[in-house]
């Protein structure tokens, strides 16, 4: 299958990076933005101003209102965006195509992973994941990236991995799409909670206790959806897990030290807070796992704390007086 032109769907941060990555890999790429004027300036400067401010673009990559063919498809909208996107576009375009899911997050009220939103808006298209420690600052830069990229047919995926990867952006193929999905989705939970660690002054003790106590939660939550724990360990688990908890430039992290400062969810949102998927991912896994029977009570928590039900004081003495367990 040919693997020569690249079209990224979204053009914030993320797509603007990984439309820089795919060129960088030398594909031909086109990055479908919806605004029209945003779409000629960046053509016209090769500057995308409003997602990566100054961040020159390689000349291999130009900029669409509309959506154009392309050998593989790549959606960098929000989650809760996508299945808008996905209804907006012809599905025919997509046929058999692969087509890479890079949000993070969890659908508000179906409770669906990217891969099932996917599946259920454009069939015929080939589903992957591509997760991991990747700021769109550096990967648009050219510092040195890896992330996870998977899929079911191990020999496509190597085959996609190879086409997207460039001298500083390197894709790990791997076949667990549940395990890299739910990763993704519930380490910006979790990002949240250690922000909110950092704005309470907690400690960095509390901090690294919530890494790991969530990547025990997380590999409860791939088990019961039929995920590999094992997935964890590698860059779309325990690497971004531990970038987005422990880094001040992660948008989640952001927003939970403001919310570990005292302020409010609806007034950090109204005050044009940059993206956080955790805080409509929270509500969606602490649903998730309840359907699944899962014990999660740190997205339990950081569900109660992103919606006011409880104070910062009030949930560390919840988590802190659970019945003591064996830790494995
Ligand atoms: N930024 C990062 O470092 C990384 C982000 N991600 C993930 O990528 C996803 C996107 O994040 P990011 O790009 O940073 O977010 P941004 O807020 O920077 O950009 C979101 C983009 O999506 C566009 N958009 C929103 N809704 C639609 C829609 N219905 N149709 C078309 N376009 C739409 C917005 O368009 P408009 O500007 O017109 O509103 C905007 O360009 C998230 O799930 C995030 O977790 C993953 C790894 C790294
Ligand atoms: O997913 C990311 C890095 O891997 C980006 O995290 P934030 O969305 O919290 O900035």
């Amino acid at each position: 299958m040919a693997l020569e032109t690249v079209a990224v769907l979204g053009g914030g941060a993320w797509g603007t990076a990984l439309a820089q990555a795919a060129a960088m890999a030398g594909r031909k790429v086109t990055l479908v933005l919806r605004n029209p004027a945003q779409a000629d300036a960046l053509n016209a400067t090769h500057v995308n101003e409003a997602a990566l401010p100054g961040q020159v673009l390689l000349s291999n990559i130009s900029a669409s209102a509309e959506p154009v063919p392309a050998d593989i498809f790549i959606l960098a909208v929000p989650a809760q965006a996508t299945r808008t996107l996905l209804t907006s576009l012809d599905a025919k375009l997509l046929t058999g195509k692969p087509v890479v899911l890079s949000a993070k997050g969890l659908e508000t009220g179906t409770l669906a992973r990217q891969s099932e939103i996917l599946a259920d808006m454009a069939p015929d298209a080939i589903g992957y994941v591509l997760s991991g420690p990747s700021f769109a600052a550096d990967v648009a830069a050219g510092r040195p990236t890896a992330v996870t990229l998977a899929g079911d047919d191990a020999s496509a995926t190597s085959d996609l991995a190879t086409a997207l990867a460039g001298p500083s952006f390197r894709p790990y193929a791997a076949d667990d799409r549940i395990g890299v999905e739910i990763a993704g989705s519930l380490k910006n939970v979790y990002a949240l909670a250690c922000g909110a660690v950092e704005g309470a002054n907690l400690g960095a003790s509390a901090r690294s206790a919530l890494i790991a106590r969530g990547y025990a939660e997380m590999a409860r939550m791939v088990h019961a959806l039929g995920g590999s724990a094992h997935t964890l360990t590698g860059l779309a688990g325990l690497g971004d897990l531990t970038l987005t908890c422990t880094s001040v430039q992660s948008r989640n992290y952001q927003f939970g030290m403001a919310l570990g400062a005292g302020r409010r969810t609806a007034d950090i949102l109204a005050g044009g807070a940059k993206l956080a998927e955790g805080v409509a991912t929270a509500p969606v896994a602490a649903a998730l796992a309840k359907s699944l029977d899962v014990d999660a009570p740190l997205v339990d928590a950081v569900d109660a704390f992103v919606a006011g039900r409880a104070d910062i004081a009030t949930i560390v003495a919840g988590l802190m007086s659970r019945p003591l367990k064996r830790e494995h």
